[in-house]
């Protein structure tokens, strides 16, 4: 069973139309990327998903259930973590007080070997324990919008192109911890860069004009040059 099916979305920002019947799914234990040029409605996609751009037809389930009618917090609740291009982080709050606020109420056992966990991942959160976000690096940052996501005990992650402003060498890191973060927890990925996330990816959609017009196996996009330089402009 898939764990997200996402069943021809139709979402309006304002007047205008955006997302005209975005249909795809995700499996779980797999990394699905979503590729596609700017604009195409890649980050509309996951705001949708998460109630806050809120759909006007189609259907979203999670897990068999129907989510795509549920505020934002309730979709976060059931399991769905978010970390948006922006991250989203409390710049005036240190790494351990941002993830603090993400993990579940009761720090048991689990929630707390779960954190753990995540830290041996990024030793550098561990580093600047005590440092306001708002003063780490972008990769940094990076790091942490993914750990508080990760920490919150989620079934799926949404990430919004965590390569975006970072170093080569940067993201190459985030794109390698996200590989390990599919052992404990699915993954949908937004990223523009093919090279990267080609990589690890799983499974693919292309985002084109509002409309999901082509995914597979992502062994099949890596050969298929046409399809790249058509929808991503690359060879
Ligand atoms: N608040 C808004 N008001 C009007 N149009 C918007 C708004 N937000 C997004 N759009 C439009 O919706 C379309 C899809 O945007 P979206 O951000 O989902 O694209 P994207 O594929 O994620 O691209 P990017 O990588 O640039 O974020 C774009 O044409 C964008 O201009």
């Amino acid at each position: 069973m898939m764990l997200l099916n996402v069943e021809g979305i139709e979402t309006y920002i304002g007047q205008y139309h955006i997302l005209q019947g975005v249909s795809f799914s995700v499996a779980p234990g797999e990394i699905t990327v979503l590729f596609g040029r700017n604009g195409a409605g890649k980050t509309t996609t996951l705001r949708s998903i998460m109630g806050l751009t809120p759909i006007s037809g189609g259907r979203i389930t999670f897990r068999g259930e129907q989510i795509g009618t549920l505020p934002t917090y309730a979709v976060a609740r059931k399991g769905i973590g978010y970390v948006p291009e922006d991250q989203g982080l409390f710049p005036d709050l240190t790494i351990e007080e941002n993830l603090r606020l993400a993990m579940p109420a009761a720090r048991n056992e689990a929630a707390l070997e779960r954190r753990e966990w995540i830290l041996e991942l990024f030793p550098d959160l561990k580093t600047f324990w005590t440092r306001k976000s708002g003063h780490l690096s972008g990769g940094q940052k990076q790091m942490l919008a993914i750990a508080r996501a990760y920490v919150g005990d989620n079934e799926l992650l949404l990430i919004d192109e965590p390569s975006k402003g970072l170093a080569p060498i940067m993201v190459e890191k985030v794109m390698q911890s996200i590989e390990q973060i599919k052992k404990k927890t699915t993954v949908l990925l937004v990223e523009q860069n093919y090279f990267m996330a080609s990589t690890i990816g799983d499974r693919y959609f292309i985002v084109d004009e509002g409309r999901v017009v082509t995914g597979g196996p992502m062994k099949q996009l890596k050969e298929d040059p046409d399809t790249r330089k058509r929808y991503l402009g690359i060879a």
